[in-house]
């Protein structure tokens, strides 16, 4: 059983305050991680976590999107960095729990053409879940033809695993139970696009991804299902069920 899960910037950090980790959800997130790979809920898992308050915060401050781009090398390192420190601080919690996680860090794999097609090569990942490996990627920055580089989301990098992957199970986690409808209920299940648009919104937090709106526009495009929950769902998306909103 392949399983591909992204942890939202607005979980592993506190996505108003800039570089700050959420100490306690990020524990409580590694330790499901840990259980569910000790009791064989899951076997070959690739984890993508987000940027927050670490990537975010200064793509936006070098108006850095995933369109517009940057020759700045001064964006680069600050953007680049902020996130490697964050895998570093993904990779210890999940290292403490005897998970053995190992980063991929897209900047250094990644490109994009003119027109903002992602290229990236999956067999380094293939070969470490074959060996045993949990690969653990981020949203990043990756050279862009005419651009210099731009954002890539860990929602990109998500739907891209999955299809090449051949996942079986795709999950999101992020701050909300769900894709939520316009009296805040979680919607059960999307699968038009048009359906839910108006109620699909940008992040309330500092974000040059597209917040909820671009996640269920990538999801739809997968040919496997996906499911976005919250914190509280992660134990059971790992344990096999489709806790908040499954997207077809
Ligand atoms: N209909 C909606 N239902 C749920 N959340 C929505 C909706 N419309 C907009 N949002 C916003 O989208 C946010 C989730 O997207 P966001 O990109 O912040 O999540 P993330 O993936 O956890 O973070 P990051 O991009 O840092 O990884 C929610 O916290 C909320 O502010
Ligand atoms: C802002 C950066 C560098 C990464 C964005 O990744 P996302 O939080 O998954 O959209």
């Amino acid at each position: 059983m392949t399983v591909v899960l992204k942890l939202g910037g607005s979980v592993v950090t506190e996505k108003d305050r800039a570089e700050t980790i959420d100490g306690a959800a990020l524990d409580h997130t590694a330790d499901a991680i840990a259980d569910a790979i000790s009791v064989g809920d899951v076997d070959d898992l690739v984890v993508v976590h987000g940027g927050g308050s670490f990537g975010h915060h200064h793509a936006s401050e070098f108006g850095v999107s995933t369109t517009d781009g940057s020759h700045d090398v001064d964006a680069v390192h600050a953007i680049h960095g902020a996130m490697t420190t964050l895998n570093q601080f993904v990779l210890r919690r999940l290292l403490d729990r005897d998970v053995p996680a190992v980063p991929i860090q897209p900047f250094s794999a990644g490109h994009r053409s003119e027109r903002g097609e992602l290229t990236f090569p999956f067999g380094q990942i293939e070969t470490l879940l074959s060996e045993g490996f949990v690969p653990v990627l981020h949203g990043d920055l990756v050279a862009h033809a005419g651009e210099g580089v731009t954002v890539v989301s860990g929602d990109e990098l998500v739907v891209e695993l999955a299809a090449s992957l051949g996942a079986d199970r795709v999950g999101l986690c992020s701050a909300v139970p769900g894709v939520l409808d316009d009296a805040d209920a979680v919607i059960d299940r999307i699968d038009e696009y048009d359906d839910v648009a108006d109620v699909l919104g940008e992040s309330e937090a500092t974000d040059v991804s597209g917040g909820m709106a671009a996640k269920v526009r990538a999801l739809l495009d997968l040919d496997s299902n996906a499911t976005i929950f919250g914190r509280d769902g992660l134990s059971a998306f790992l344990e096999g069920d489709d806790p908040g909103t499954t997207i077809d």
